[in-house]
């Protein structure tokens, strides 16, 4: 079954909350924006209800981040800009896996988190799509996923887990996973995470980290989808970008 065929199938009121959420998100662009365009399922339909619209004549350029975004878009007739053209979005959509009050993400189980934080931190705005399920008291119920350098991972893990998580190296078909940018991923299972801008503020200080999947009052709103019903979250006043 292809990868799209799979999110097609809409099985799960999450699965339904996904593409309602996402297609929602799409009202919020307007024409002559620069978008940054996130990864994961969610983020798949919201490029396809973008894609309608470019083709009513909407003109916007996204910035990719993920190469399977980069492809979907393309095949999607989505135009496509760089950094090197131009350095502030006007709109990043992007997909989380857990969102906790105050609108602080835990991000990267597709691997996509360094580009994801590029992108988001280069946007003025930045709306976050997701299924119900995402919504947590507290993040850290799955585990961090935090890129590293493959050089020495084995030293930057056991660094990790003397700040107290339990460390796998992600793995695909048996083999590391390689991420968009050529490192390695470990997922750092620490108890609930009390403070995500203190843990990764430790984190990213570590040599060999390159990224935490911590995005620390980066989103302004967040859509959530449960069938068809949709919940909006705003970040709480006072909270900076
Ligand atoms: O690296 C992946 C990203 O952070 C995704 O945005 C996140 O995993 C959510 O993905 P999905 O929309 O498939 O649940």
């Amino acid at each position: 079954m292809s990868e799209q065929t799979y999110y097609e199938k809409l099985i799960t009121a999450n699965d339904r909350g996904k593409k309602a959420a996402g297609e929602n998100a799409v009202n919020y662009i307007e024409d002559g924006m620069t978008l940054g365009l996130g990864s994961g399922s969610t983020v798949y339909w919201a490029l396809k209800k973008l894609s309608e619209q470019v083709k009513q004549g909407l003109n916007v350029k996204g910035i990719p981040s993920s190469k399977r975004t980069e492809s979907w878009a393309k095949n999607l007739g989505i135009p496509l800009t760089t950094f090197h053209e131009i350095q502030e979005l006007d709109l990043a959509i992007d997909g989380a896996d857990e969102i906790d009050a105050n609108l602080h993400l835990l991000k990267g189980g597709g691997g996509s988190l360094v580009r994801e934080k590029i992108v988001n931190t280069a946007s003025k705005r930045v709306i976050i799509i997701a299924d119900q399920s995402k919504r947590v008291a507290q993040l850290g119920n799955r585990p961090l996923p935090v890129e590293v350098l493959p050089f020495g991972w084995e030293v930057t893990a056991k660094r990790i887990s003397h700040l107290g998580a339990h460390i796998t190296l992600r793995d695909k078909e048996n083999q590391p996973f390689i991420s968009d940018n050529g490192n390695y991923i470990l997922d750092c299972q620490f108890p609930l995470i009390t403070d995500p801008a203190e843990l990764h503020n430790t984190l990213i200080q570590l040599v060999g980290v390159v990224e935490t999947g911590l995005f620390v009052e980066l989103a302004d709103r967040v859509i959530l989808g449960q069938d068809d019903e949709l919940h909006y979250l705003e970040k709480p006043k006072g909270g900076q970008r």
